[in-house]
């Protein structure tokens, strides 16, 4: 067929003839975007050539490849593909009427909007987004059709356009950028680089950068998981996150149904500058890069996780709005909260001790996620570690019930500051009693939920009370003494009573405990402790937790003993020293004291210790 030589000239049919400086200025911020899509085209281009190829037999054996090219000198930048190509009949087609009429309705549907920066980057602007960047764009082409004519369009960022045959001999499409003053950093080959490796590092098609190819075809999502090594899975961790330790674990998603998602998730280990309000998510579209700031893509609780997700059925060009309001993401929210909650049961189930060392760095986002999400909850929920006082170190709720329900059925211990707490696990362990230790912040929280949850279970803190089992059974604390028919017990009390004076918000009590090495300690009521937690917690000053609180004296302790002798040998003064120490004492383990407190309990220490000395 004879070529016509004749050169067409046209108007772009669009009704917006400042569409140019409007587009420029918008997408000021994200110019570096026009490469993504010209890469984009070009793999599209590939894949429909690979698609005719089989339908129609052409038996094109081709290395398929992207081929990016700078010249300084005529400060061009060159994007070829040897895909379909488009003849002349094609580029009027797509290029002047599609391409250009998605960028007049950009125009039109964000003129009026208030808060520009919100469509920046989420709109596909595709080929017409390389005017951002150039004054003048050609297209070189040739369609895959045999005895396909050259053609080639240029276009100067106006309205108009020229298409004139050209004698190509390749097939494929070579898009030129002539790029405007401003954007001269694109000639320059370490900011093409970095712009190919954060939008098109794991392309299918092999990208040349002058020769070079800079990506990665085969990431190791579009992998079976089967055929993956562990050390794979840390190593591609360590592409995605160079400065990263090395993760905990992970999860390699494959799934066709309902929806296409394929992507490895890693949990992290948390660090304290871990940033959680951000998601690290990265979003991949056909394994383009789209975006690592989607957290409507995973559930709220699971924001630390990393990784790549590959979601080919969402829109290269998503926007935070789409996102926020499209049913299949919330649907793969779901998928998501599940996997993670079928890994957290394999973990547990598989090695119990691994399990346990994972679970400090897991456990916060797993009581979140069960406090926010019912399924989650109910899948996970017996797993759910619990470090204990007791030798195993780690225990399950329903294993801790079941161990101690001749003792204490369905009520559970538990300390949340060990060190605060010691003088009181020290008397657990001595009669072989387990609390937890639930120390961390979320804790709180989640035992009021636990407790919702495992209906008429209750969580008390080692310091709420004394349970029976501490306590002697044979008490001689209870036996009448005297004249005035009290027990010994009652003697003791009203001799403390006395000694120590009216102290805010303390009652005196009395029991003999087992262990007879604890004077006395201090008893604060569970809830209204929690009570006054919370309120604190929520802002509302509600006082001090030790507003009203129990003064445990133990009646089998020496010195306590000693203290009503010495009060009945009408030695008051040394009694009330050595009560009052013994009231420090206790309070200490839950406050700090004040610089008079502290220099009040130092001068009696010396006092006691003088009297030591004389006896
Ligand atoms: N390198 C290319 N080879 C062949 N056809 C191309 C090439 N680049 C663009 N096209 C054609 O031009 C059309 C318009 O491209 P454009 O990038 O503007 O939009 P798109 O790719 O359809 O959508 P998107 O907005 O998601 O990029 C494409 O659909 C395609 O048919």
């Amino acid at each position: 067929m004879a070529a016509d030589q004749k050169t067409e000239k046209g108007t772009i049919s669009i009704h917006t003839e400042n569409i140019f400086p409007i587009i420029k200025k918008w997408l000021y911020s994200d110019h570096e975007i026009f490469l993504r899509e010209l890469v984009s085209n070009a793999v599209d281009a590939i894949h429909k050539l690979q698609h005719v190829n089989v339908i129609e037999s052409l038996k094109i054996s081709d290395e398929y490849a992207i081929d990016i090219h700078v010249d300084k000198d005529a400060g061009t930048l060159t994007v070829k593909d040897n895909g379909i190509g488009m003849n002349a009949e094609e580029i009027r087609k797509y290029i002047n009427q599609i391409a250009f009429s998605s960028a007049e309705e950009f125009v039109q549907k964000f003129k009026d909007l208030e808060d520009k920066n919100q469509i920046i980057g989420h709109f596909g602007l595709g080929f017409y987004s390389s005017f951002m960047v150039a004054d003048q764009v050609e297209i070189r082409s040739l369609s895959y059709r045999s005895n396909a004519i050259g053609a080639h369009w240029r276009c100067d960022g106006t309205t108009t356009y020229t298409l004139e045959e050209c004698a190509k001999s390749d097939r494929g499409t070579e898009v030129v950028l002539h790029l405007n003053a401003d954007s001269k950093e694109f000639l320059e080959p370490a900011r093409l680089q970095d712009i190919l490796k954060k939008y098109c590092n794991f392309l299918p098609v092999a990208i040349r950068l002058d020769g070079e190819v800079v990506n990665d075809r085969n990431p190791l999502w579009t992998r079976a998981a089967s055929e993956i090594k562990e050390e794979e899975y840390v190593e591609f961790y360590r592409k995605l996150y160079p400065f990263s330790d090395d993760p905990l674990f992970w999860i390699h998603l494959n799934i066709d149904f309902p929806f296409h998602l394929k992507g490895i998730l890693y949990f992290p280990r948390i660090s304290t500058e871990f940033d959680i309000s951000k998601s690290h998510i990265k979003l991949f579209c056909n394994q383009v890069f789209v975006s690592d700031n989607c957290p409507e893509l995973i559930p709220e609780f699971l924001t630390p996780l990393q990784g790549c997700l590959d979601a080919p059925d969402l829109p290269l060009n998503v926007s935070r709005s789409y996102l926020q309001n499209e049913p299949q993401v919330r649907k793969i929210r779901e998928v998501i909260s599940g996997r993670v909650a079928s890994k957290i049961v394999d973990l547990a189930k598989k090695d119990r001790e691994a399990f346990g060392k994972v679970w400090d760095d897991i456990h916060t986002f797993v009581k979140y996620g069960m406090m926010r999400d019912d399924k989650f909850s109910d899948k996970v929920k017996d797993q759910v570690l619990f470090r204990t006082s007791a030798e195993m170190k780690y225990t399950t709720l329903p294993e801790y019930l079941e161990r101690n329900k001749e003792r204490h059925e369905k009520k559970v211990f538990y300390a949340n500051d060990e060190a605060a707490q010691a003088t009181y696990l020290k008397l657990f362990k001595s009669q072989g009693l387990e609390a937890l230790i639930l120390d961390a912040l979320i804790d709180s929280h989640f035992i009021q939920f636990l407790e919702m949850k495992n209906q008429g279970v209750s969580f008390e803190r080692v310091d709420a009370d004394v349970t029976q089992n501490l306590i002697e059974h044979d008490q001689a604390g209870k036996i009448v003494e005297g004249a005035d028919q009290k027990t010994a017990d009652e003697k003791i009390k009203e001799a403390f009573s006395e000694l120590l004076g009216e102290k805010k918000g303390m009652s005196v009590r009395v029991e003999s405990l087992k262990d007879s090495s604890v004077p006395a300690m201090l008893l604060l009521a569970e809830h209204s402790r929690r009570f006054k937690e919370m309120t604190r917690m929520m802002g509302r000053e509600m006082g001090d937790a030790l507003d009203e609180f129990t003064l445990l004296v133990n009646f089998t302790n020496p010195v306590v003993k000693k203290i009503r002798r010495m009060k009945d040998e009408g030695r008051t003064e040394d009694a009330r020293l050595l009560a009052e120490q013994i009231h420090d004492l206790a309070m200490l383990t839950h406050k700090s004291f004040s610089k008079e407190q502290m220099e009040a309990f130092l001068e009696r220490s010396n006092k006691i210790l003088e009297m030591a000395g004389k006896e």
